[in-house]
């Protein structure tokens, strides 16, 4: 937010008008009724933001003294349309920290412009968190990898925004963030140090990897050709989420850790016949749930320790 809370965008009075807006762009006072919606039923101010990518929702499942939210019953939310993807906003303690957790994200391939899907950090940020945890299915694109594997995302490639396809796109309001923000440590380096050792802790040490990530539109997966040229920009992980959350995250100055749970492995030979598939990709999210729950509860605790986050159960 800005120091002076001052907007270059003006603001309407009368709500209905304020809704009629929601349509078609969330302006700030939009997002402050989802919250309010929100924050008048949950008792405490969650501190930490955690988004559950494909398969991944059962990071939510070891959230205690729950309050769950359906989106669709949360004013001007989206809806999770795509399966692996529960559909709810989760507020409860992790590791005794007041967190928040999306348990299903939305993605551009649903018809949802970058805005839209990046939506809920700005609602998170108005609600209080801080650190945002942001997690996905991904495929391997790094030959070192392997399906299981888990990749600590040190960085990305917007790939969508060199089209300028981006969540900031259209006006700006300073009281989110500035007009350009700079991305150049989107991914707190000492949260990736720290998660490496909470890793290793949790025995996830030998199938830990620190790499970039980029997001494509989908909902195909990539072809060979595609493939080979982003192996040739230097990306390890593909997606089709992530970076318009954290680029959302990163302008309200929120502190951003993300991490990308390897499902399948990319095809960049001809005569492969393997295909990504996302019943795959969910499988392989069960398969990992209960080591990637200690490991996310671990970085929870963490940020809460070195932050000095209030942290009491209810
Ligand atoms: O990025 P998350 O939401 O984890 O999901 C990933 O997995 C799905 C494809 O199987 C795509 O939605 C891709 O983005
Ligand atoms: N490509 C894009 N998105 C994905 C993949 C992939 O191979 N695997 C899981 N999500």
């Amino acid at each position: 937010m800005s120091s002076d809370g001052k907007s270059s965008q003006k603001s309407f009075g009368n709500k209905p008008f304020i809704l009629f807006l929601c349509f078609f762009r969330y302006t700030y006072e939009c997002l402050v009724d989802t919250a309010k919606y929100l924050s008048d039923k949950v008792p405490f101010k969650p501190k930490v933001g955690i988004i559950c990518g494909s398969g991944l929702g059962s990071l939510a499942d070891a959230i205690e003294n729950r309050i769950e939210f359906p989106y669709e019953k949360i004013p001007n939310f989206p809806l999770s349309t795509v399966e692996g993807h529960v559909g709810q906003l989760v507020f409860g303690y992790l590791s005794n920290v007041p967190v928040v957790c999306m348990q299903g994200r939305f993605h551009y391939y649903e018809g949802y412009p970058l805005w839209k899907c990046a939506m809920p950090v700005r609602v998170m940020k108005l609600l209080g968190i801080t650190h945002l945890i942001a997690s996905n299915a991904a495929g391997g694109l790094n030959k070192d990898y392997k399906v299981g594997d888990i990749m600590i995302v040190k960085d990305h490639i917007n790939l969508m925004g060199f089209a300028g396809n981006n969540p900031l796109q259209g006006p700006n309001d300073d009281r989110f963030g500035p007009r350009f923000p700079p991305m150049n440590r989107a991914y707190d380096k000492e949260l990736i140090e720290k998660a490496k050792v909470i890793a290793k802790e949790v025995g996830l040490g030998d199938i830990v990897h620190e790499g970039v990530y980029t997001c494509l539109g989908g909902p195909n997966f990539e072809t060979v050709a595609e493939l080979r040229m982003l192996g040739m920009l230097g990306v390890d992980a593909v997606g089709m989420s992530t970076v318009h959350e954290v680029i959302t995250a990163r302008h309200s100055n929120i502190t951003v850790f993300a991490f990308s749970l390897i499902t399948n492995l990319c095809v960049t030979e001809y005569h492969k016949n393997d295909e990504a598939n996302h019943d795959e990709v969910i499988d392989v999210g069960k398969m990992r749930q209960k080591e990637l729950t200690k490991f996310v509860q671990g970085v929870v605790k963490y940020v809460a320790d070195e932050n000095k986050l209030v942290s009491k159960m209810l």
